[in-house]
């Protein structure tokens, strides 16, 4: 079986490669960094290392396709593939539509299969949004010769600082839940995958607690002066807040989705603790990175808050919290952090924040902002 995978980063080597190659597939990466591409050609495999065990899995048979120079070379991938994935950022998916298309066009002159383009990467409905590119640029037809299934990937995959430039630790846990229901044709039989019904519960759960919480450490962290993760967990008013801060959003996903309470919250510790493992070594800089992103409206901070509001008719002090401290988060090697500057300096950290969010002044999380504001 053949995988074309977008982006050969952290997670799209150290997991999504991980387990399709477990699965038996050939796994061909495409990306634009041709320094990691050209190690991929030439040693054809690399070692996942488990942190804070002795456990290494070797990932062989690998390939890389430089994305944009060798697009020829992409189309043809994607024509005979039986599986695409991506692992890019959610800002990136427009930007590889166009190849993703452009082999799709060539699949539909031959009698394959319809073809799964599964997007693992950060966001709800990210296969769904990268659907919508592709359709904007080679028409509906085209999704008679592919499906776009929508998933939830977890496993946190910190920057790696090896000394083979493809190896990668990662956390020893990870979760990939598949929705069944756009798939035309057999599901992939991929080992370590939940196929769903509904996707919804688990994109939320897992957004709404590990990304939400993740963020909490970060932005509250850097409010701290705090460099690494490792740093802000070992400050019990960062970890303090966190908790309370999953609380509130547990409380938004057990009325919403009915999870049992005593379970929930023991997913919770489960989560912290993952935080903690002191065998990851993970930087504030990096879970913050994209403030702009994880403050959008339906991202891990603004839309379990305002779903909180909605809900319990009370606001949410510890997510508001937090969404102050991203809305001051700074790094000058982050674009986003940048930009996010720019528009406090010339709008004030309301406007900014009404700005990024798209909501007006009769949001009643507006509302709650200002009022910490004043
Ligand atoms: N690192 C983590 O712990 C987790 C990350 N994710 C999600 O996975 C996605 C990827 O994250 P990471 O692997 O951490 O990032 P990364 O930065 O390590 O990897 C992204 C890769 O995409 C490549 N890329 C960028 N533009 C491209 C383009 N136009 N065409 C092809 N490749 C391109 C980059 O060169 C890079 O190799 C994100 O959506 C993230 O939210 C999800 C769960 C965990
Ligand atoms: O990848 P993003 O969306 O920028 O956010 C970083 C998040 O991803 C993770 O790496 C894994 O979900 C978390 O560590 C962190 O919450």
């Amino acid at each position: 079986m053949k995988a074309v995978h977008f982006g050969a980063g952290n997670i799209g080597r150290g997991f999504i490669g991980e387990l399709l190659h477990k699965s038996g597939y050939d796994v061909r990466f495409a990306d634009i960094n041709a320094e990691v591409i050209d190690e991929l050609n030439e040693k054809r495999s690399y070692t996942i290392h488990y942190a804070g065990s002795d456990k290494q899995v070797e990932v062989n048979g690998v390939s890389g396709i430089h994305s944009v120079e060798e697009a020829g070379q992409l189309s043809a991938a994607i024509r005979e593939a039986d599986l695409v994935t991506t692992a890019v950022g959610p800002q990136v998916l427009p930007h590889i539509a166009p190849s993703i298309a452009a082999g799709l066009k060539e699949r539909s002159r031959t009698d394959n299969p319809p073809l799964p383009v599964i997007a693992c990467e950060n966001m709800i409905g990210g296969s769904t949004r990268l659907k919508e590119e592709v359709v904007e640029i080679a028409g509906e037809e085209i999704l008679g010769v592919s499906c776009f299934p929508d998933s939830a990937v977890d496993r946190i995959v910190p920057i790696q600082n090896n000394e083979a430039m493809l190896d990668v630790s990662v956390e020893p846990y990870f979760e990939w839940v598949v929705e069944k229901k756009d798939f035309k044709g057999k599901l992939p039989d991929i080992d370590g995958v939940t196929y769903v019904e509904d996707l919804e519960p688990y994109i939320e759960r897992k957004l709404f607690t590990v990304n939400t919480g993740h963020a909490a450490v970060a932005y509250k962290g850097a409010e701290k002066g705090y460099e690494t993760i490792r740093e802000a967990m070992d400050d019990k008013e960062v970890v303090e807040h966190v908790r309370r801060t999953l609380e509130e959003t547990g409380k938004v996903l057990i009325a919403r989705y009915g999870f049992e309470k005593n379970s929930h919250e023991r997913y919770i510790e489960k989560i912290i603790e993952r935080f903690n493992n002191p065998d990851l070594s993970d930087f504030v800089a990096r879970v913050g990175r994209g403030p702009i992103r994880k403050l959008g409206p339906y991202d891990r901070l603004v839309k379990p808050a305002r779903t909180y509001i909605q809900t319990m008719h009370e606001d949410p002090v510890n997510l508001i919290e937090t969404i102050m401290s991203a809305l001051t988060y700074e790094n000058s090697e982050d674009q986003e952090a940048v930009r996010l500057k720019e528009l406090r300096t010339r709008m004030g950290t309301l406007g900014a924040f009404k700005e990024i969010t798209g909501l007006d002044d009769r949001d009643e999380l507006v509302e709650a902002i200002a009022k910490k504001l004043d």
